[in-house]
């Protein structure tokens, strides 16, 4: 941590006018280093954020803890302050960028006193690309700044190669809850006044009173896919919510696949599947955005534009996701709401037996009769993604890597199949469009109600929904048939009567992506159905699976009643983008209604 060794002229200015405005007791420039990070948890211990877990068990490790009231996304708080409020379109919060900027002023008035402001130059994506997308996000919570450590390229480096006048992102956060003179810091500050906004013309993000996660790391969701969702619209390319995988089959083949599933609905998961089938490679790239252009062969090229993981902890464990085990074992995360053990290791939801004793997230002690989870339902790890040892050596490479299949998938107990391949592009964006998933406790709010979730991108898109699929379609014209991603809808959440999943999940979901990569090398058996063109149960490997009679077949079945009782809720939908619906996707779902009779 140092004085600001940059000559960059609009970012003093503007760190300057937000000291002003915000009165902290110093300004800190991070420089990334090593030292600096043990300087801040040395710190955040000292006010009781973070625990220092026991380093036999978590090298460097720390258990965070939020207030009980910021533990999620807030959707109904996250703001697209467009100059025009029909760019916001009917699935954002918009308010008008002066008024929402007149009342945040009012709020930032003094909200750093008694704290530190850090200052964070940050880039998104490799320092090498071609036009590095650079952000500076000025903070006052120290948590943010261990996070953003994490889950960023920043520092130093990034302050250099800003030079005097790199283009970057403005990203204003504060908790929102200064220190008053004579008064104690809390473990976590925050305020119960809570917005998230974004200003897509001038590219500014201002985040009030969270600390949790995707409202105060703002390189993550509000700059990697709202901001950068607007940049994209603008430059021709797309900013997304999805995983990117590295597939090698036993013969050598290499594919690239990107996924796009809601928020705690699988990404990370299916990032780091261990293959059960023998001789079969899955590597990571990403686990959460993709940043996709086309090259100059017509393909789509994938980059991760993030550094770090920060993954859903309940269900991960050695059985389901072994090398996300693998990745914290080697130490450098931060836990937030998970359990604390007796002996300073983390327990979760998911992760075998449990102890019997535990410090539950709330702090309090817990043993197996307590009654409720021991671990906030959407707690996370925060880790290092170099540390991943799946991790693809592409990772690095500014220009990505080809992607052969995208996935759209979404947590459903009935109705949607394991697997089903579109028709074509048209048919494929028509998928997205009309993805349909249950609400987890990634957001604050109802848990398990179906919602539309247009490319896992509900929550994310920056400006227009209609406007957004319309770019998707428009793409598509601009590349060669030959040359475009194949399109699949996949669901490993069907049920079957008794609650039970029907289809065994994570490491098996090989089996499924196998026959993915047979459908792109022009094998693989399909068949024609209403929704597009599925596996027949033969088609997919089932070599040492032992399913109930009957089951594979429910998890691929597709039932004409519950489509149909789909289609109104299709057009109750489409009806709510208005005119900007584009036409050929009211003529897929005409389609649909017509095969299915
Ligand atoms: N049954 C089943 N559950 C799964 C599968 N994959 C993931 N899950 C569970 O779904 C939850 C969320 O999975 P993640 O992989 O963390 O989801 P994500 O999409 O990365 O979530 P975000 O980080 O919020 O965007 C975890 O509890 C997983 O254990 C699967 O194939 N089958
Ligand atoms: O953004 C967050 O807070 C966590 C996350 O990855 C998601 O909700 O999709
Ligand atoms: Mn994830």
């Amino acid at each position: 941590m140092s004085a600001p060794t940059t000559d960059h002229r609009d970012l003093l200015t503007w760190v300057r006018q937000v000291a002003d405005l915000t009165q902290p007791d110093r300004v800190v420039w991070c420089d990334g280093s090593d030292d600096e990070y043990r300087r801040l948890t040395d710190e955040l211990v000292g006010t009781g954020t973070l625990v220092r877990l026991n380093p036999d068990h978590r090298p460097a490790s720390f258990w965070a803890r939020t207030d009980p009231s910021d533990v999620a996304r807030v959707e109904e708080r996250t703001f697209i302050c467009s100059a025009d409020e029909a760019d916001a379109g009917p699935t954002n919060n918009w308010v008008a960028p002066d008024e929402m900027k007149r009342t945040m002023t009012e709020l930032y008035r003094g909200a750093m006193r008694g704290r530190a402001m850090y200052v964070i130059p940050f880039c998104m994506g490799p320092l090498d690309a071609e036009d590095p997308k650079f952000g500076v996000e000025i903070t006052d919570s120290a948590y943010v700044v261990a996070s953003m450590r994490i889950m960023t390229r920043m520092g130093s480096a990034v302050l250099a190669a800003m030079g005097s006048d790199a283009r970057y992102v403005r990203a204003l956060h504060s908790v929102g809850a200064p220190i008053e003179p004579g008064d104690a810091d809390v473990p976590w500050p925050c305020s119960r006044t809570k917005y998230i906004s974004h200003f897509p013309e001038s590219r500014e993000i201002w985040s009030y009173g969270s600390g949790y996660g995707g409202n105060s790391l703002l390189g993550k969701k509000c700059y990697a896919l709202r901001i950068a969702g607007v940049l994209a619209r603008d430059e021709g390319w797309l900013a997304e919510h999805m995983l990117i995988i590295k597939v090698t089959s036993p013969e050598g083949r290499v594919r690239h696949i990107a996924g796009a599933f809601p928020s705690a609905c699988g990404k990370t998961n299916l990032a780091m599947l261990d293959p059960v089938l023998p001789g079969w490679k899955v590597e990571t790239i990403g686990d959460d955005i993709a940043w996709m252009r086309f090259g100059p062969d017509g393909r789509l090229y994938a980059i991760n534009p993030e550094f770090g993981l920060f993954g859903v902890a309940p269900g991960t464990d050695w059985t389901t996701n072994a090398n996300a085990m693998r990745t914290l074992a080697r130490g450098n995360a931060i836990f937030t709401n998970v359990a604390r053990t007796d002996d300073g290791d983390v327990w979760w939801e998911g992760m075998g037996d449990p102890p019997a004793h535990l410090t539950s997230w709330t702090g309090e002690s817990w043993t197996p009769s307590s009654g409720t989870p021991s671990s906030h339902p959407n707690s996370r790890f925060c880790v290092p993604i170099g540390q991943c040892p799946t991790l693809a050596a592409e990772y690095d490479d500014p220009h990505g890597v080809p992607i052969d299949a995208i996935l759209f998938g979404g947590r459903r107990k009935t109705t949607v199949p394991l697997v089903a391949e579109a028709r074509d592009w048209t048919h494929g964006v028509y998928l997205g469009a009309t993805l349909s998933s249950e609400t987890t406790a990634a957001a604050a709010g109802e848990v398990g109600v179906v919602r539309r979730d247009p490319m896992a991108m509900l929550p994310f898109i920056g400006y227009h929904a209609g406007d957004y699929v319309n770019h998707w379609l428009s793409l598509g014209k601009s590349a060669p048939d030959a040359a475009l991603p194949k399109i699949f809808y996949v669901n490993w959440f069907r049920r079957d009567d008794d609650g039970g999943f029907l289809w065994p999940g994570f490491g098996e979901n090989i089996r499924v992506l196998k026959w993915i990569t047979e459908r792109l090398d022009g094998r693989g058996a399909a068949v024609e159905s209403p929704i597009g063109l599925l596996p027949p149960p033969s088609a997919i490997d089932v070599t040492g699976l032992s399913l109930p009679p009957g089951a594979l077949e429910a998890a691929l079945a597709v039932d004409p009643d519950e489509w149909r009782a789909e289609l109104p809720l299709i057009t109750e939908w489409f009806e709510r983008f208005g005119d900007k619906l584009p036409a050929a996707l009211w003529a897929e779902l005409d389609a649909l209604r017509a095969r299915l009779g």
